[in-house]
């Protein structure tokens, strides 16, 4: 394997043996080793695959259920043996796969962290220095020291994400255990994979969810009936995946060959923006994803306080992150009604303010402000600042505290989203930030029972459909 590759998975085969009734599987172990009956079928799960991960490379792995994708990550991670074929990778390897596995469901949640460091080739020592890190990160207060068995879905996975995250992978497989918990523990996992990315880590990602593909992938393979039928950029292999996903069944074995067939083109379209890109023609991948979850819903009237958004105080995020401070401190980062009514459940469509207070411990020159909102993923979708760069406050004397205010209307789908709020001032020559608050707030858009616009960005489009020719005129 050469140095820039960590996995190289050659030929890989594995067939499952599948016994008709429980009792066959008995039978077969009683059976004399050199016995011709077979009580099994054996079904193969994946097929001949082979594929090559780069390091520092995010590779995701998309495809129908049942296609294969959790059986090739388990044997990445050597929970699983192929049948035929070979598997190289080099470096730690942290999983976090379909619930489940890796944790002994007898074991305390503090057992579990160290039987589970330990497993990855942590010492004790190690996995104690980390340990307090890890509790935070999962949040689970006093269910560290409960049987994991004792733990809801939302629990397990916040723990097995914390050992996963904490212990300085070289690879991190995360198989979709992401949709499940709350959307402030989700974007703090995104904020985190980002992280261990930019430090150089390789990361598999099985996902459904095209959007999250497309935007965290520099490449993706697509995988069915345990076959790879085509590997390219995020785009253009998420367009292929949904042409499988909602084909008539009459066309599926065509589909599937014409879609085998590119694969010798696909290495050209590996940029993330090439590509041939089909997938904007079919239904919104954003409910199959169903990352956001409407959990704390509620219907809205027309009339009356609510109609404008609510304040939910569950809506807290717990990905806040404090950059560059130096001299200025942002406090209080919140949305409100234009009438001054605090909210973070809101309506598409209404006019909000996004308000943050800054404290200036030091004076500073040239001084402005912004505002950026982001998908749960930590996609960019747009923001602001208070002023171009040369009208910006010419001098702001130290011990003053400046209110920041934001106008802007909810042109968003339902949904979860982050602000980050940031200051930026004249220190020597360069315009730098001073402080800069990362998911300093969070936000709910309410579901819209009517909307006709598909996407995450509302652009306001007003349809029209004409007959140009009817079949009387024509004839
Ligand atoms: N231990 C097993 N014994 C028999 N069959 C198995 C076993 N594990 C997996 N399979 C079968 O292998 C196929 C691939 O399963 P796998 O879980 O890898 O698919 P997947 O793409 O991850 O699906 P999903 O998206 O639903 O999680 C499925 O048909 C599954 O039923």
């Amino acid at each position: 394997m050469s140095s820039e590759h960590v996995i190289r998975v050659e030929g890989v085969t594995k067939v499952f043996p599948v016994y008709d009734k429980p009792s066959h599987r008995l039978l077969q172990m009683l059976s004399p080793g050199r016995s011709k009956h077979r009580w099994f079928r054996e079904f193969r799960a994946l097929h001949d695959v082979s594929l090559e991960v780069r390091r520092g490379e995010t590779l995701g792995i998309v495809g129908r259920n049942g296609s294969g994708k959790s059986t090739l990550l388990q044997i990445i991670c050597g929970t699983l043996q192929p049948s035929v074929g070979d598997v190289h990778v080099s470096g730690r390897v942290a999983a976090l796969l379909e619930l489940g596995a890796g944790f002994n469901p007898d074991f305390t949640g503090r057992e579990n962290v160290f039987l589970y460091g330990t497993v990855l080739g942590l010492t004790r020592r190690e996995i104690e220095q980390r340990f307090d890190e890890i509790a935070a990160f999962a949040d689970i207060g006093e269910f560290m020291e409960q049987p994991v068995k004792n733990y809801s879905s939302g629990m397990y996975v916040r723990l097995a994400f914390a050992v996963a995250v904490n212990v300085t992978p070289d690879i991190l497989v995360v198989d979709e255990a992401l949709s499940v918990g709350d959307e402030a523990f989700q974007r703090k996992c995104f904020a985190r994979i980002d992280r261990i990315r930019d430090e150089g880590a390789t990361v598999l990602f099985v996902s459904h969810s095209a959007g999250i593909v497309t935007q965290l992938c520099d490449r993706a393979v697509l995988l069915d009936h345990g076959e790879l039928l085509v590997g390219g950029s995020p785009k253009f292999v998420v367009s292929r995946y949904h042409k499988l996903l909602y084909a008539p069944p009459e066309r599926l074995q065509g589909l599937r060959m014409a879609i085998a067939q590119e694969m010798s083109d696909a290495d050209e379209r590996c940029d993330k923006g090439g590509g041939e890109d089909d997938a904007d023609l079919l239904p919104s991948d954003r409910d199959d994803a169903q990352l956001v979850k409407s959990s704390r819903e509620r219907p809205f009237s027309e009339e009356g306080e609510d109609s404008h958004g609510w304040f939910d105080e569950g809506l807290v995020p717990k990905s806040t992150v404090r950059y560059d401070t130096r001299g200025a401190l942002i406090g209080k980062p919140h949305l409100e009604t234009p009438a001054g009514r605090k909210v973070n459940v809101l309506r598409a469509g209404d006019e909000y303010v996004y308000v943050y207070r800054v404290k200036f411990t030091e004076a500073m020159k040239r001084v402005r402000f912004g505002m950026l909102i982001k998908t749960l993923t930590g996609l960019d979708l747009g923001g602001g600042a208070s002023s171009l760069p040369d009208q910006s406050l010419d001098v702001v004397e130290a011990g003053c505290e400046i209110e920041a205010r934001f106008r802007f209307r909810c042109m968003l789908d339902s949904g979860v989203y982050f602000l980050n709020a940031g200051v930026l001032a004249r220190l020597g020559e360069e315009e730098t930030y001073v402080d800069r608050l990362i998911d300093a707030a969070m936000f709910r858009v309410m579901p819209q029972p009517e909307r006709l616009g598909t996407g995450i960005v509302d652009f306001g489009v007003r349809p029209q459909v004409d007959m140009v020719e009817s079949k009387e005129a024509g004839a």
